[in-house]
């Protein structure tokens, strides 16, 4: 494992038993690493799989096949000791502010939880913690006495963040961590993570179908569809220089702010539904989303390779 390296995926794959003779592959051996330090971007439209990755990844779901490797150990072969340790290393960011927040509990209480199980501190180190926290993520020392309905999305979105934080981890899993809020709310939350990131060294999965917002925080994007990846590259190579059919056609969609800039430009039509991952179409199961398919490509899915340097793509026209 290469010392850059925090998260190491090798061939990683999550298949759900759905009905009694059918197999949902979700995550389809898929690898990939995630330097230390740096935002990895997860994309692809919904059900193809970058929930149950990252899920897997943090071991909430237990590997069909393959491997997660965390600082060099396997997630999925941890002793009690380093599942323990693991789950203080690597936090997770919800979706959905509403209801990820116990509503009974204060918010100081929320996100003191985490840290009466993993940090030894006195009540008076516990209380002046939580206050730090509430300040770093931009609220006052004075919302820890409140609960999660007196606050607003945004807020409570920003509490979710505190709690991760609270245990002073290496590793955050951001699920969708804006999709739920107001589009004025949004960037306020990324541009907070990102000013964390920065202050703490933190490593993050940053997990959304927003192509516009997972550029403006990721170092390097994976395109996910159908349980496979796509395409792997930096923010840069990715957005300037895609390669896959599937990438060029998901960047294409990207809403522009000018209207005039929107006639004229090429637009790639992703037409019919995304199939489902019981049933992926045979040969390439990118097909369907490739404007440019020929004969070749009714072949297998082909592996993700690297055909720039630090640039993988899985398509049979590289
Ligand atoms: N616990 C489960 N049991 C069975 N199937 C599941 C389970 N969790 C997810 N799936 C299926 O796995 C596939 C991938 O789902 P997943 O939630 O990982 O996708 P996603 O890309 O995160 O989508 P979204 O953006 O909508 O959250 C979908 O077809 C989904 O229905």
């Amino acid at each position: 494992m290469s010392k850059d390296n925090l998260i190491e995926i090798v061939n990683l794959k999550k298949y759900f038993q759905v009905g009694r003779n059918a197999t949902l592959k979700a995550v389809d051996n898929v690898s990939f690493n995630i330097k230390k330090g740096e935002t990895l971007g997860l994309v692809g439209e919904s059900g193809c799989g970058k929930t149950t990755c990252g899920r897997t990844i943090l071991g909430i779901y237990p590997a069909t096949s393959g491997q997660v490797l965390f600082n060099g150990k396997d997630v999925h072969k941890m002793n009690r000791a380093e599942k323990l340790e693991f789950k203080k290393n690597a936090q997770i960011i919800f979706q959905d502010p509403y209801a990820s927040l116990d509503p009974r509990m204060t918010i100081g209480d929320i996100i003191g939880e985490g840290m009466d199980v993993h940090l030894n501190l006195s009540s008076k180190e516990r209380q002046e913690k939580i206050h730090d926290l509430l300040k770093k993520v931009g609220l006052n020392p004075e919302h820890g006495s409140r609960f999660p309905h007196e606050l607003s999305g945004g807020q409570r979105q920003r509490i979710g963040i505190a709690r991760a934080l609270a245990v002073e981890p290496q590793f955050i899993m951001c699920d969708e961590p804006i999709s739920a809020l107001d589009v004025s709310i949004q960037a306020q939350i990324v541009n907070l993570l990102i000013k964390l990131q920065r202050e703490m060294g933190l490593t993050y999965l940053f997990i959304s179908h927003d192509l516009s917002m997972v550029k403006h925080i990721s170092d390097r994007v994976g395109v996910m569809y159908l349980g496979s990846m796509a395409e792997l590259a930096s923010n840069e190579a990715l957005y300037d220089n895609p390669l896959h059919p599937y990438t060029k056609a998901l960047i294409s969609a990207i809403p522009v702010a000018d209207p005039s800039a929107e006639e004229t430009r090429n637009r790639i039509k992703l037409e019919g539904e995304v199939p489902s991952p019981i049933n992926p179409p045979p040969g390439c199961k990118f097909v369907k989303r490739c404007a440019y398919a020929k004969d070749i490509c009714h072949k297998e899915t082909p592996k993700l390779k690297e055909v720039e340097k630090d640039h993988f793509v899985a398509c049979h026209l590289y």
